[in-house]
């Protein structure tokens, strides 16, 4: 047995060489009937399967016709959608390489950069219909930092969103629970008709991990207005 530290923290090793976290994490893929499903179809992540889930129960993807998906690697909600609409046009961005997917445009960039949201724009083409975001900053194992990180990825999909979507678009987002998703729903509320939540059950029970679903985008002009009247 080997013994290997960082930051304070102790990593043990068995025999084979893998950490505890690692062998657990190994175990834990291994019996995942999701994971198993993805292989045998063709999904490149488990989290496809959120994406069918959260499309079954709000039909986010009916009539789609230019879709942004930011934190896009490895591609699962991106081959979900090329599956389900082909004829969408699809821009993915991620800080991680990603294998080409047939039909999506792939950016390796921070979407944090300057230039991402001109880049992306640029790259669709027009309007989007629907913005997806699964993005998740990389955590440091302190909760209510890595809630903090994640909020400031999506409160960024928001800004973008507003700026890029179609009256009537959708924005999907994936939030960690913490305590600033208050105010995420509030100004959630006051540019989309409805503001919904879901953990759908492709969701792991142990992840603190939810989505926001908000719909009926109200337009340009009513996200102005709602600017002015919070500066007010
Ligand atoms: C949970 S994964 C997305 C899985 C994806 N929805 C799928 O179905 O395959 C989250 C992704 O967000 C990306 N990400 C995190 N922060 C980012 C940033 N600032 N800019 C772009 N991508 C980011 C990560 O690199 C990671 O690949």
């Amino acid at each position: 047995m080997s013994r290997g530290g960082s930051g304070g923290r102790t990593r043990v090793k068995t025999a084979r060489g893998r950490t505890a976290a690692s062998q657990r994490w190994l175990e834990r893929q291994l019996n995942d009937p999701y994971v198993r499903r993805a292989k045998a179809e063709g999904y490149r992540s488990r989290a496809a399967y959120k994406l069918i889930e959260l499309d079954e129960r709000f039909g986010l993807l009916k009539g789609v016709r230019r879709v942004l998906d930011l934190g896009i690697a490895p591609g699962g909600w991106s081959q979900v959608v090329r599956r389900q609409v082909p004829a969408a046009s699809i821009v993915g961005i991620d800080l991680l390489p990603v294998d080409p997917i047939d039909g999506v445009t792939i950016m390796q960039l921070d979407f944090m950069d300057d230039s991402a949201p001109r880049l992306l724009e640029e790259a669709l083409g027009g309007q989007a219909d629907l913005v997806l975001s699964d993005m998740a900053a990389n955590t440091v194992g302190h909760p209510q930092t890595d809630h903090l990180r994640t909020m400031g990825l999506v409160e960024a999909g928001v800004d973008f969103a507003c700026d890029i979507l179609r009256p009537g678009g959708a924005f999907v987002a994936k939030v960690l629970a913490g305590g600033a998703d208050n105010d995420l729903v509030a100004t959630l509320k006051r540019n989309f008709t409805a503001v919904k939540h879901a953990k759908p059950p492709a969701s792991r029970k142990d992840s603190s991990e939810w989505y926001v679903i908000a719909q009926g985008f109200k337009g340009r002009a009513a996200t102005v207005d709602a600017r002015a009247d919070e500066e007010r």
